[in-house]
């Protein structure tokens, strides 16, 4: 019998995804330029099953030919000219106009848009970014696709049975990680996103939240540690405390199991002997990169990518560490250790907030921009299980949405808008402990100062327009005028007189 979809790529993600298919029932023809990586999926699919589910293909001929007309074949490549490789060597091999081939790599948006627009009437390029890790990829990950929607048709019933669910009634998500017993109850986390391009730009800015989020919760352990002396497991105790309230989720978990983790070869928490320089894909980046452009602030998401870039310069740290002095050490009470602990916990909270808001309100001004009609409660749904960032918050999102789904800003949700009225006392506690003990805590006040100036009605960017006619004639609104009316004083003058500009 033909086999249900080709896929190429076996390496941690596209091996994961092949074996989540072949437990949802679709038989898949696989391929990868490494033999020895087609010879892995097969072997570790009989050894799951006993059957013969994956079947390795030589070529991407020989897979062209198991599959049923009209084709489906997926790509979990590295993302960049490798898809366009890719592609060519599709349509040397024979794949035809009513083919569709799906990207699942994390390709950058705008390279989607020109493929999709490149091979329109050769095959339709699709796309979908995938959130998960490897064990996402194995038993349930988040999927964000997006191309044309008569393609979405077809992989519709695939991506909804491969992907994460949700318990419809907790918001909590259903997980089992065991081969050949996939979880088929729940709400799947697989939607169609809008257009070629918005799948991957949601997939972008859920990654530049995860470096926001990723950031916070360093800069709490980091402050946890060096201002209260507190050590790893100590700190995996806390998190876990944590993780069983507003802040449960699967980065604070994992931050925990991390912390957790001994070092036999050091003898030690093996957090301790990790090197403190950052890694980084692009995908954070993207994200801060586009918020500039489109002029939307994302300072929380920014600031992490900074963070990673700042750690990269480690030897210029610790020369700078020999020659810069912070304050002296301050011994704190045991009352004031426990008040910074719960501060800390509200700060942590807030900024999140603060991160979620800055994230979902990019995504609103690039729709804009792009014409995209993107739903914003369906994309909070689809993050509440097998992405990195889920977390049980994000149901509360997926509500505000939900009550307004043309909201500003997630700010001013009036259950969010509660929350941080509630804990903001805490939050600038623990950011000025922090600082007064010297303790860097960009992203915890990023996210406060984003919040303080969001809130404030009046912002000295009155001043700023002055400086900017003061040296360049650049001219300013008035408060008192149409603002579409623009005004420059002539600054030698006597009197310096304001005149329309
Ligand atoms: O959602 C996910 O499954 C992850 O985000 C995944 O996409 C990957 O792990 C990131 O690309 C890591 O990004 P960095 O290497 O930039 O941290």
């Amino acid at each position: 019998a033909p086999y249900d979809v080709g896929f190429v790529g076996l390496g941690v993600m596209g091996k994961s995804l092949v074996l989540n298919l072949a437990d949802n029932g679709y038989r898949v023809a696989a391929f990868d330029l490494d033999a020895d990586k087609i010879t892995a999926v097969e072997a570790q699919d009989q050894a799951e099953s006993q059957s013969r589910r994956v079947l390795g293909c030589p070529n991407l001929a020989t897979l062209l030919a198991q599959l049923t007309a009209p084709r489906l074949v997926v790509l979990s490549i590295p993302a960049g000219a490798a898809v366009d490789a890719v592609c060519e060597q599709l349509l040397a091999a024979g794949i035809g106009p009513d083919d569709v081939v799906v990207d699942t790599g994390n390709s950058l948006w705008t390279d989607t848009v020109k493929r999709e627009a490149h091979y329109r009437g050769q095959f339709h390029f699709f796309s979908t970014a995938v959130s998960g890790g490897e064990v996402g990829a194995r038993f349930g990950p988040s999927l964000m696709a997006s191309g044309d929607a008569r393609a979405w048709q077809r992989l519709a019933p695939l991506w909804q049975a491969i992907a994460a669910k949700v318990d419809p009634d907790s918001g909590k998500p259903i997980e089992r990680f065991e081969p050949g017993n996939p979880v088929r109850e729940g709400e799947p986390c697989a939607a169609y996103i809008g257009p070629a391009g918005a799948g991957h730009y949601v997939k972008m800015v859920h990654n530049g939240i995860e470096y926001a989020d990723m950031q916070l919760i360093c800069e709490a352990y980091h402050i946890l540690r060096t201002a209260l002396g507190l050590t790893p497991a100590e700190i995996a105790a806390i998190f876990r405390r944590w993780n069983a309230g507003v802040l449960d989720s699967y980065l604070m978990a994992i931050s925990a199991e991390v912390l957790d983790t001994w070092d036999e070869a050091s003898d030690g928490p093996l957090v301790d002997v990790i090197l403190d320089k950052a890694g980084q894909k692009g995908t954070g980046l993207w994200t801060a990169v586009s918020s500039l452009e489109l002029g939307c602030p994302a300072p929380t998401i920014a600031q992490a990518v900074y963070a990673r870039a700042l750690s990269g310069q480690r030897a210029e740290r610790l020369a700078a560490a020999e020659l810069l002095r912070g304050p002296e050490p301050v011994a704190l009470s045991d009352a004031e250790r426990e008040a910074l602990i719960e501060q800390l916990h509200d700060a942590l909270y807030c900024a999140k907030i603060c991160a979620y808001a800055q994230g979902f309100q990019l995504m609103a001004s690039a729709a804009k921009v792009q014409g995209w009609t993107l739903d914003f409660a369906a994309i909070a749904r689809i993050w509440r299980a097998g992405c990195i960032i889920r977390a049980v918050f994000l149901q509360s999102i997926a509500a505000a949405y939900e009550r307004d789904d043309s909201l500003a800003n997630l700010l001013v949700d009036p259950f969010f808008t509660e929350q941080l009225h509630r804990y903001q006392g805490n939050w600038r506690r623990a950011i000025a402990q922090a600082t007064l003990l010297g303790i860097p805590c960009g992203a915890l006040s990023a996210s406060l100062a984003y919040f303080d100036s969001y809130r404030l009605g009046t912002l000295p960017a009155n001043l700023l327009q002055g400086q900017r006619d003061f040296f360049g004639a650049h001219g300013f609104a008035r408060t008192d005028r149409d603002e579409g009316a623009r005004f420059h004083v002539d600054w030698s003058a006597p009197g310096r007189p304001v005149r329309p500009a």
